[in-house]
């Protein structure tokens, strides 16, 4: 067979946290993504050649770029010099929330990994895509680059060592991404995030986490919609996003599921049985922004199974 030179790969938003799940669960969605396009180079460093879509704002420094880091610590553990050559199609808005930083590594080790002849299962990526989040945000977080590698939702059971559990998807769950005009950087909503938890809201986080796993093993979604509830980071981070309270408000009386913060924010998630509720839960929280006079973007989901995965090769 011949030996590939060139290869472009997709990468999913992803939502991580998912309300009860702070660091240890996430879920990819189908609306949006980046695609990166790896090749070999003679010149045993990587380069990264061109962004586009990011208007100017990422940088190209192969250690500080999330694709070429992640890539880096791949051949790395491959005890590998060789070089290539990486091109970045942005099409996440940055500090959204929905794991932009996370996308473009994904994308990334994908194509390379497929460019050197499969070295890795998908799961095995998935250390080297933290490493990426590390440079990124200050936190090798796993709950964006895991469901962005492997699609569907995925729990982060322990990180040391690093324990996987993919999670089944229900049928007809649905999601509707609000994005607020404003960025918000993963690192500083970290930063307000208290240190300590109370026995209490330990007890309650605990319950809800439980709660949705059990709800996404059962198909039972209204198991699902009483365990979407966040005690630990939300009560911070809410503060950080204008008409957050009243939006959840709105969307839970237009028959939602449940909401939540997406990751860091600012982006806020809706959960909803099927895909014509919402839309219904769109256009109320869009009349809501409109109302407050800010500006939202509204982008609408099912739950990606597939994650990451090759587009072209050559
Ligand atoms: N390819 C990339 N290389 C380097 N930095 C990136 C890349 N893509 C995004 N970023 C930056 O990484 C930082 C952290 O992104 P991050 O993924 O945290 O944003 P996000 O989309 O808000 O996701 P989330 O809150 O879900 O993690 C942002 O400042 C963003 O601009
Ligand atoms: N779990 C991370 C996700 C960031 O997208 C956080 O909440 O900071």
């Amino acid at each position: 067979m011949r030996a590939l030179r060139r290869v472009k790969a997709f990468a999913p938003a992803t939502v991580a946290n998912v309300s009860c799940g702070f660091d240890i669960l996430g879920f990819a969605i189908e609306a949006l993504g980046d695609q990166v396009t790896v090749s070999f180079n003679d010149e045993a460093r990587l380069r990264v050649l061109r962004i586009e879509g990011d208007g100017g704002k990422l940088p190209l420094e192969a250690d500080k770029n999330t694709c070429a880091v992640a890539i880096h610590a791949m051949l790395l553990h491959l005890g590998s010099r060789q070089g290539m050559d990486i091109i970045l199609e942005k099409g996440l808005p940055l500090g959204s929330g929905m794991g932009s930083s996370a996308a473009s590594a994904a994308a990334a080790l994908v194509a390379a990994n497929v460019l050197l002849g499969e070295p890795f299962t998908k799961a095995q990526l998935v250390p080297f895509a933290m490493e990426a989040e590390r440079v990124a945000c200050g936190a090798a977080h796993a709950d964006n680059v895991a469901p962005a590698i492997l699609g569907g939702f995925v729990l982060i059971r322990d990180y040391h060592p690093l324990d996987l559990v993919p999670l089944p998807v229900p049928e007809g769950l649905y999601c509707t991404l609000l994005h607020p005009h404003l960025e918000l950087r993963t690192e500083d909503a970290r930063s307000v995030l208290k240190q300590q938890v109370s026995l209490k809201d330990a007890t309650v986080q605990s319950g809800n986490i439980a709660g949705l796993v059990a709800g996404l093993y059962q198909n039972d979604l209204a198991l699902v919609s009483r365990s979407l509830k966040d005690v630990i980071a939300e009560p911070s981070r809410a503060l950080l996003i204008p008409g957050f309270y009243a939006l959840r408000t709105a969307v839970m009386q237009e028959g939602a599921l449940g909401s939540g913060i997406s990751g860091s924010g600012p982006t806020i998630f809706v959960m909803s049985p099927s895909e014509e509720q919402a839309r219904r839960v769109g256009a109320v929280a869009e009349a809501l922004y409109q109302e407050l006079g800010l500006g939202l973007d509204v982008y609408y989901s099912a739950i990606n199974r597939q994650g990451a995965h090759v587009l072209e090769t050559a």
